[in-house]
């Protein structure tokens, strides 16, 4: 954990620069097209409705000018009352049709948003499904991920700031065209105002981009901390090792650096901002003044005085607006990239082009020829230079002590991973050259760490295969033969049970119980090759000895590969490889095996010696 890597506010790493804002930028029409995906439809009514936005301040301005104007007619007795009325009920209707149009926009805004974060959420899980175990042992992934996930939230008002900037855009080129067509010079005020704000807040949205980005290992510790505080999972261990403390002070310590990296930032960025805010508003008033002057002298009417004061007020804040608009975009757009550089990450165990089917029947059997593995970052390999033969039909049991391999050999058959070296065959040919997806729904595994899923007992035993979840007969089979069937039964919702702590109405069931409903997965399964790692290790002896007598069934003409440090189940299998080290020490029967008087009679004995 990354915990006191960092002083207060500690310097940022990975600083971007406008350069990277820039080419961010590009991430734009991607993430627009997203958006036009998500909802063709809210899309386009979001264009037309901000069309017809845009133009109204402008409307409403002129109006006002008119009124003014014809106001002053009015009082130098020349003025046109109807008129007066007239232009009273337009500004009116402008002003109505004006807030219909906001409450419109943000309406269609929300939902756009929604549907976008929900659709992003979707793609984010199946694309995260689709990768690798080995990108879920690098943290760096992890890292992306966190980033990526934050987006669908936070990014979804970027599409409300495109769509905005699109119509600020209109508003301030229709107010430009018509103030220039009064007093040009105004213009260029206007800009010489509005740059050097447009400057600093960009410079800080990047600054904050890289602070947020630099700490993504910390946000994702303090997530972790957050979870192992308060989880069903923990609570146990945390009250009775008295953790809690150790825990907030850990959670605060860390929130606390953060809080003051930020807070540096923050402040530096609040205090330019005002004093370049104070800046724009001299410029206004000084604009204001020239204009007055204008006025007085007659060189334009009372009218034109508020609407240009107005118009300009309007650019004014509608540039700046634009402009620090534009560098949230920027920046947001650096964000974007990294949810597609996560959507970017490819598979590395896909198929290659003309995979094969998996065999069905297998003919002969798997063969590892010189097989090693090494974990990702890991020096040690966890396999090394294994050879054996795995002949269809075959029962065997793989024995060894903790650490030994035996779940590795396990993930490079079921292709989780990929050797490092050497190759592993099946009916003679590279396991690699099969159709992945074929590979997977011929092989079963349950593993020792099967997942407790806070679903039903139903969904539960399910899982094994997922869609024959509405076969009920075929659930109930599966149970009656894992013993499942009795854990079921005690249950008040039965096979509508809600199983774990964590929702309303759920009950938790014990070690042995939920072994139960997890061998059940691998009736419901019944793929040609079966592996079982550790299936009865939390299992009493009776039931134990029975879900024995069952599994003759379950085996019966499979192929199956048991995990076991309970030589009653080691005993079972026709064939016995004894693990060390990553490296195959001994193999035969169990007789052959205690006769060699070798490592296995070694353990066997020690286990048997413990009964007596
Ligand atoms: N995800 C991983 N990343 C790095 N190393 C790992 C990983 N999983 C296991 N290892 C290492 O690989 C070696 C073999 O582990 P494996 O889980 O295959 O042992 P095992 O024989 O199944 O042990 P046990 O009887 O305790 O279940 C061990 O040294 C372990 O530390």
């Amino acid at each position: 954990m990354a915990l006191g890597r960092r002083g207060s506010g500690a310097p940022k790493e990975e600083a971007t620069t406008w350069r990277d804002q820039l080419s961010a930028l590009r991430n734009l029409p991607p993430f627009f097209r997203l958006i036009y995906r998500t909802s063709p439809s809210l899309t386009i009514t979001n264009v037309v409705l901000r069309v017809l936005q845009a133009a109204l301040p402008t409307a409403i301005l002129y109006v006002g000018k008119l009124i003014i104007d014809e106001v002053v007619a009015i009082i130098g007795g020349q003025g046109d009352t109807t008129f007066l009325w007239q232009m009273i009920a337009l500004e009116l209707g402008l002003a109505l049709a004006s807030d219909l149009l906001s409450r419109a926009i943000s309406l269609v805004d929300g939902l756009l948003g929604d549907l976008y974060n929900n659709r992003t959420s979707v793609d984010l899980m199946r694309h995260a499904a689709s990768l690798d175990l080995y990108h879920f042992e690098d943290s760096e992934f992890y890292d992306k991920m966190e980033r990526a996930r934050r987006q669908t939230s936070s990014r979804a008002n970027l599409i409300s700031q495109l769509l905005a900037q699109f119509q600020s855009t209109v508003t301030l080129v229709v107010l430009g065209v018509s103030v220039a067509a009064f007093e040009p010079w105004l213009i260029v005020l206007l800009i010489v105002a509005v740059i050097p704000s447009f400057v600093q807040e960009n410079y800080f949205n990047q600054q904050m981009y890289s602070l947020t980005r630099s700490w993504t290992p910390e946000r994702r510790e303090l997530d972790y901390l957050r979870y192992i505080g308060a989880s069903d999972i923990t609570a146990k261990e945390v009250k009775i090792f008295g953790l809690a403390n150790f825990i907030t002070d850990r959670f605060d310590k860390l929130s606390m650096d953060y809080y003051w990296a930020n807070r540096t930032l923050s402040i530096k960025r609040a205090s330019w901002g005002a004093f370049f805010s104070a800046i724009s508003s001299l410029t206004y008033y000084g604009a204001y003044v020239l204009i007055i002057f204008q006025t007085i002298n007659g060189v334009i009417s009372i009218g034109s005085l508020t609407f240009l004061a107005g118009a300009f007020r309007r650019m004014q804040s509608g540039l700046q607006t634009i402009l620090s608009r534009f560098s949230t975009i920027g920046e947001n757009a650096l964000y974007l990239q990294d949810l597609f550089d996560f959507f970017a990450i490819e598979p590395l165990i896909a198929d290659k082009g003309n995979s094969l089917p998996f065999p069905n029947p297998i003919r002969t059997g798997w063969e590892f020829e010189n097989v090693s593995f090494a974990y990702p970052n890991s020096e040690t390999p966890a396999i090394k230079n294994l050879s054996f033969k795995l002949p269809v039909g075959q029962k065997v049991a793989l024995v060894g002590e903790n650490g030994a391999g035996k779940t590795t050999l396990v993930k490079l058959l079921a292709r989780l991973y990929e050797p490092s070296a050497g190759r592993i065959l099946l009916d003679g040919r590279d396991l690699r050259e099969y159709e992945l997806s074929s590979l997977r729904d011929n092989v079963g595994v349950i593993f020792q760490d099967f997942f407790r899923y806070q679903l039903t007992a139903r969904e539960n035993i399910a899982v094994g295969r997922i869609e024959e979840i509405g076969n009920q007969p075929r659930i109930e089979d599966s149970s009656d033969k894992s013993l499942a069937s009795e854990v079921v039964s005690t249950l008040a919702d039965g096979y509508d049970q809600l199983l774990g702590r964590r929702f309303a109405g759920a009950v938790d069931l014990s070690g042995g119980q939920w072994q139960k409903i997890a061998l059940a997965r691998a009736y419901m399964r019944d793929a040609q090759l079966l592996i079982l790692d550790e299936p009865t290790s939390a299992l009493d002896a009776r039931a134990e000895y029975e879900v024995f007598q069952r599994f003759t069934a379950l085996i019966e003409g499979k192929t199956a590969v048991l995990i076991s440090h309970r030589f009653s189940t080691v005993r079972m299998a026709d064939h016995i490889l004894f693990l060390e080290y990553g490296g195959l020490v001994e193999e035969g029967s169990h007789e052959e095996l205690t006769a060699l008087g070798g490592r296995y009679a070694e353990l066997f004995d020690l286990q048997a010696a413990g009964y007596k």
